[in-house]
């Protein structure tokens, strides 16, 4: 039975989970010596070739130490490569440090995300002692996206490390300490690639005396002279950060053809307590993660040229936030849409295995205590009329969010709902990026996380509202990756591509799914013997590198 249907206004999120067939894709799994082939049904379109590349943890336990959280497994890379209607897929491991002095030690040895790696019990006590105060690595295990850099592909975290690797063979190749070429503590997974090339990111600066700022990164196309333009990086804005001591976590930021976007949350981390973990036996990242219960949320603006910071003191009520979805100027205006998970309460503490591992009836019992999600769609007027106070400073016909002056000089932001379903979220937003980034654009595609598990694509129309959804009973996709039809001009002609685990089809129970991004009908699938564990994302431009 397929369930691909075609619904107004809400998403019926009815569907049910008793299987558990979801556990599958929190499962370690093995990286293949060669590219298998894929079984096709339906038609590949001709003009769809090159490859698909997708990140994600593959490798959840080593020796008898498993990893807690869902963002601590190995990175795994995953590689769909189409040629003439014909697909074949391959995945390999990256050798990050954390990888490889995993699989020598046979234990955790870099502390990950939400698993604290202890000193190895078989030292003696001095050498153990040691340990601690050398301090305790940060981890390079690139696990969250993988984009390009002049001609190389980057694979990533969140921290200071990426890793190069070759997008053909999947090897690794170098690994590269941005802190080497720029003053940030660490930088996003989801920076901004202009057509040129030139690269935009965002990351903490933890600065001497303590001095807090998110420092905006540029890091120019490929050179003339062919030298690396890492190198030739450089930081072009600094946004201030709300509190001392304790910067807001940053997972992206959005880009208009003349601002930056930045929305500060109140998900802090504790510097104090940061830095103090390095030498405290037992913690990890998200020990050092805590709430602002009173600020709310912040929204910053900069100019990119010259980048200058606007100190305008955007306010609103609190809410989480990991994906920008697309902010552009209209008239004197910029519009911002995000996938929101309302209150301070951070997500990730909902993110561990066990929870996700669970039987359904749990699962759906701890998701109903976390955040809720909503798309919204915020309006930051650029002109302020300071006689204006009390009054709503919007004017844009087409959207009801509201933007009010109060007498402390702050602006009072109140979002418009694009969609929203009990705890049916519209996660891992994509667009048309290579025409519409930072543009007035029409479409959103996404995955529907029920209760956290991703269960269905969907398409958001973001100017009607309408929502178009592809599910099937027991599947399990991934993030959307917009492919635009050579030579066609309309928003959303195009394909859309999920890698989907069926673990009850006995014997292709993985594919790559191919759907028209008009209506999300398949037009065909690859099928392959084996599963595939979770990925989170993509380069945003497969078809440039067809
Ligand atoms: C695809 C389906 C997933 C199934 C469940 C998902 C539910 C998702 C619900 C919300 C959306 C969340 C999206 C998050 C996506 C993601 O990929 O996140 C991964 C983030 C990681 C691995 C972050 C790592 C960050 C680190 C290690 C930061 C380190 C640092 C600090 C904490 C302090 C300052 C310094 C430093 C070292 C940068
Ligand atoms: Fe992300």
């Amino acid at each position: 039975m397929v369930l691909s249907y075609y619904v107004f206004f809400a998403s019926d999120g009815r569907v049910e989970h008793p299987a558990g067939g979801y556990k599958k894709i929190f499962e370690t799994c093995k990286e293949l010596a060669e590219p298998i082939e894929a079984q096709v049904t339906g038609q590949v379109p001709q003009w769809l070739t090159g490859s698909l590349l997708r990140v994600g943890p593959g490798m959840f336990e080593v020796g008898d130490q498993a990893f807690h959280h869902l963002f601590d497994g190995q990175a795994l890379i995953h590689k769909f490569d189409l040629k003439n209607g014909k697909v074949t897929y391959y995945r390999k491991f990256v050798r990050t440090d954390a990888y490889v002095r995993a699989m020598t030690e046979n234990r955790v040895v870099i502390t990950e995300f939400g698993t604290t790696a202890y000193p190895d019990p078989c030292k003696n006590i001095f050498s153990r002692f040691f340990t601690y105060f050398q301090g305790i690595e940060v981890t390079d295990n690139c696990l969250v996206n993988i984009y390009p850099i002049g001609e190389d592909f980057y694979a990533c975290t969140e921290t200071n490390y990426i890793t190069k690797i070759n997008p053909e063979t999947l090897e690794t190749l170098t690994k590269v300490d941005l802190c080497n070429y720029l003053s940030v503590n660490g930088v996003t997974a989801h920076p901004h690639i202009e057509k040129d090339g030139t690269v935009y990111n965002i990351g903490n600066c933890f600065g001497k005396n303590m001095t807090l700022a998110y420092n905006v990164v540029k890091i120019p196309p490929i050179q003339k002279d062919k030298s690396d333009p890492i190198e030739k990086s450089r930081v072009v804005v600094q946004f201030p950060s709300s509190e001392h001591f304790k910067p807001s976590y940053v997972h992206s930021f959005g880009i208009t053809e003349n601002y930056f976007v930045f929305v500060e949350t109140p998900v802090k981390i504790n510097l104090l307590k940061f830095l103090s973990a390095w030498a405290i036996r037992g913690t990890n990242y998200m020990d050092c993660f805590e709430s602002n219960e009173t600020m709310g949320t912040w929204f910053h603006l900069a100019s990119k040229n010259p980048g200058e910071y606007k100190d305008y003191k955007f306010r609103t009520s609190a809410f989480n936030l990991f994906h920008h979805i697309n902010c552009y100027e209209d008239q004197d205006f910029i519009v911002v849409d995000l996938c929101t998970w309302k209150g301070f309460d951070f997500v990730y503490n909902y993110l561990y295995l066990a929870n996700l591992r669970n039987n359904w009836e749990e699962v759906k019992k701890s998701a109903i205590m976390a955040p809720q999600p909503e798309v919204r769609r915020y309006v930051l007027p650029l002109t302020v009329d300071k006689k204006a106070k009390g009054k709503n400073l919007v004017s844009l016909t087409y959207t009801t969010a509201i933007a009010v002056l109060r007498s402390d000089g702050t602006i009072w932001l109140e979002p418009e709902v694009l969609f929203s379903g009990p705890r049916q979220a519209f996660e891992f937003p994509q667009i048309n990026y290579n025409r519409f980034n930072g543009k007035d654009y029409m479409y959103a595609y996404g995955l529907g996380l029920n209760h956290f598990i991703p269960d269905r694509i969907c398409k958001l129309n973001v100017k009607t509202k309408e929502i178009w959804v592809w599910q099937e009973p027991d599947s399990y996709p991934s993030e959307p990756l917009f492919v635009q039809t050579p030579g066609r001009l309309e928003e959303d002609d195009g394909v859309l591509l999920s890698i989907v685990v069926s673990p009850g089809a006995a014997q292709r129970p993985g594919y790559l799914l191919i759907l028209n991004a008009r209506d999300l009908t398949e037009i065909a699938r690859a099928e392959v013997e084996v599963t595939f564990p979770v990925t989170f994302h993509a380069p945003q431009n497969m078809q440039e590198t067809a």
